[in-house]
């Protein structure tokens, strides 16, 4: 069984992408088996867990095909072949392995048919309550049994009746999106309408993996209804990043001043979201960029900006919705400032551990003050934490939120028996090492004349590898500009330079680009028009405007790993980076691109200045590969990039 150490961190600048949803992929393995077609599924979790449900599926008879894996772990795309609602019976026991969300979902499909099937699981699975789904289940007239050593668990003895199951209106006792969803996947197999009624709004996956399959069910209040004798049609999804796995860097990044993280592809499910509304009541700088709702679910980008938390209290109403994140806003709870309440949460203590006894084990181990109550728990934050040996008690959320907390300790803080987390965030540690040791900045150095198409290959690689990009042209052109504002000659070298004193040139990045500020005010458009077009070079040509410049772009490293685009970036800015690239096109093609952009540029007479000057003169500087792109698409160019600076050791 392996250990996780941690030290902690002074500062957390990283952008991430956390794997697949796990409550996404168990569904939307279960479904696209169940589906009449082939189903193709990209970033789908490949955790242990989403695998056993996927195993399970291929037991009943469901083909599928890997199209792409995490190495070590498992895949992340796949197609899978549905067998239109008629599954085999299996020749073994059904393994869930750690999975609770697997096991009962599976239970509400396997109850239904008419063999019979075992599903068991690992020692706390098989500890876990199956009495919840048990019950519903067999109103419906399936044959069901526990034979578990602990009294309503696992392994259960489903189905083998030839009987349909019939419909039920099934009032839920607790809000569990597992059980309305074990209710409704055995409501597809039954005849007429199944329908069931929360005590209040639990995740809402089901729902929307239905309408996406096209199942028609009906959504009233906290009612859903689905007819039996449905079948689901087949339908590519896509699984955004799951938020349950992202909250662990929320939660890191948040209670750490000085700290910018951006989590990209989260799952932002209204259902599933309330850790973010938490966290931004605590004090949190969190800003959410909806990207589209791809496959019924919602997502975006988060980016947070690390400060000071403050104590909170979560409602009752949230804890339905938050029951996976409040191990991690309990640490979040320990280190702000102010009081933190959990209270109507005592199912936490049937979770992959008794969470709230494990919690508050480990917090008071690590000197939080820290009082349990049967359903919760209230913490007095703002004690400073220090290391200790913790145990995971088995549990992945519980190690990893420890090894967060760990980030905030005095010492060094070793979680044992971390091996689980492999059920949820496969690749946890390698995220946690980008985090802990932040590689030390690079640049990546494009040059090339006008029009080469510079700007576009910078901004695509900077997307593809999540990096700020930076135009210098800019840079230079709101010099040019400034000086035409300012009413001094492009010619007036002496008037130029003194201007540079008496302008306030602030260059920031928004959105991961540049952006240049002159006296407070972005240029924007106005930097492209002839007149800066004209006058640019000759600005750019003299000497102190340059060491004004190179010194900002310099400076640019400090905010993180760059491509920066421009004519001296490779031979000047950065002569040591490995990573140089030399954009070019022939002149009638750069004229061409420049010209089909509308905008009319005197591309030849700069190209001929920059190449000429004395200072920084355009040059394919020592060590830089050239691209000639004027045969090439833009995606050939950036492919073409990509491969290059690969060989070059990015
Ligand atoms: N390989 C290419 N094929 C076709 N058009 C391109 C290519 N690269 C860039 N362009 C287009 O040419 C124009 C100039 O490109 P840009 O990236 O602004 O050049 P630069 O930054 O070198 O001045 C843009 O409209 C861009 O879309
Ligand atoms: N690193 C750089 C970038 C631009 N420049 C100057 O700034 C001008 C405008 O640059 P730009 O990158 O916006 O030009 P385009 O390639 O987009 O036409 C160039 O013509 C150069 O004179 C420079 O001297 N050094």
């Amino acid at each position: 069984m392996s250990s996780i150490k941690v030290t902690p961190i002074k500062s957390l600048n990283a952008v991430i992408e956390v794997p697949g949803d796990k409550s996404i992929s168990h569904r939307a393995a279960i479904m696209a088996g169940l589906a009449d077609g082939v189903t193709q599924i990209d970033n789908y979790l490949p955790s242990e867990d989403c695998l056993c449900t996927l195993e399970a599926m291929a037991s009943l008879g469901v083909q599928y095909e890997v199209l792409e894996r995490l190495e070590g772990y498992g895949p992340t795309s796949l197609r899978i072949y549905g067998q239109a609602m008629q599954l085999n019976a299996p020749d073994v026991e059904i393994d869930c392995g750690n999975s609770g969300t697997g096991m009962r979902l599976l239970a509400g499909v396997l109850a239904a048919q008419p063999f019979q099937s075992t599903l068991t699981g690992d020692e706390s699975l098989q500890s876990r309550p199956m009495g919840r789904i048990m019950t519903p289940l067999s109103m419906m007239g399936a044959r069901i049994e526990a034979a578990g050593e602990k009294e309503g668990c696992a392994p259960m003895i489903l189905g083998g009746s030839a009987e349909r199951l019939q419909a039920i209106h099934y009032d839920m006792p607790m809000a569990s999106a597992q059980v309305k969803s074990a209710v409704l996947l055995a409501g597809l197999f039954a005849e007429y309408e199944t329908s069931v009624r929360q005590p209040a709004e639990t995740r809402d996956h089901t729902e929307r993996i239905f309408d996406h399959f096209q199942i028609d069910s009906t959504i009233d209040g906290h009612r859903i209804a689905v007819h039996g004798g449905q079948i689901p049609m087949a339908n590519d999804l896509y699984i955004p990043g799951d938020i349950s796995s992202a909250a662990f860097w929320l939660v890191a990044a948040a209670a750490m001043p000085g700290a910018e993280l951006k989590i990209k592809k989260v799952g932002l499910n209204p259902t599933r979201k309330a850790v973010v509304d938490v966290l931004i009541r605590m004090g949190a700088d969190i800003r959410v960029d909806m990207i589209s709702e791809d496959s019924g679910e919602p997502y975006g980008d988060l980016t947070v900006i690390g400060g000071t938390l403050q104590g909170t209290e979560i409602l009752p109403e949230e804890v339905p919705n938050l029951i996976d994140e409040i191990p991690v806003l309990a640490v979040a709870g320990a280190l702000a400032e102010g009081r933190m309440v959990i209270r109507n949460a005592s199912e936490l203590r049937v979770k992959e551990s008794d969470r709230i006894s494990t919690v508050v084990t480990n917090l008071r181990a690590m000197g939080a003050e820290v009082e349990e109550f049967d359903d919760g728990m209230e913490i007095t934050g703002g004690r400073p934490l220090h290391a200790a040996e913790l145990e995971s008690y088995d549990d992945h959320r519980i190690a990893m939120s420890f090894i967060i907390a760990g980030l905030f300790a005095e010492g060094e803080t070793v979680v044992h028996n971390t091996d689980f987390i492999n059920t949820s965030y496969p690749g946890f540690q390698h995220d946690l090492e980008k985090v802990m040791n932040p590689k030390p900045h690079f640049a990546i150095a494009i040059d090339g004349p006008a029009a080469s198409g510079k700007s576009t290959v910078a901004r695509r690689l900077a997307e593809k590898l999540g990096l700020i990009m930076i135009n210098t042209g800019a840079m230079y052109r709101a010099i040019a500009w400034a000086s035409i504002q300012h009413g001094i000659d492009a010619s007036d070298t002496e008037g130029v330079i003194a201007m540079l004193d008496r302008i306030d040139l602030r260059c920031g990045v928004r959105d991961r680009g540049s952006i240049i500020l002159v006296d407070g005010v972005d240029a924007g458009d106005a930097l492209r028009e002839d007149a800066v077009n004209s006058r640019v070079s000759a600005i750019a040509a003299i000497p102190e405007v340059r060491r004004l410049l190179v010194e900002k772009q310099r400076d640019y490293l400090e905010l993180g790993s760059l491509v920066m685009e421009g004519r001296d970036i490779g031979s000047v800015v950065f002569p040591d980076t490995p990573y140089k690239l030399y954009v070019d096109a022939s002149e009638e093609v750069r004229l061409a691109r420049r010209s089909a952009e509308g905008l009319a540029d005197v591309v030849s007479q700069r190209d001929k200045e920059d190449s000429s000057r004395k200072t920084s003169p355009l040059v394919v500087a020592e060590g830089a590969t050239v691209i000639d792109s004027s045969e090439m698409t833009i995606e050939e160019v950036v492919d073409e990039a990509m491969s290059i600076l690969k060989s070059k050791g990015l």
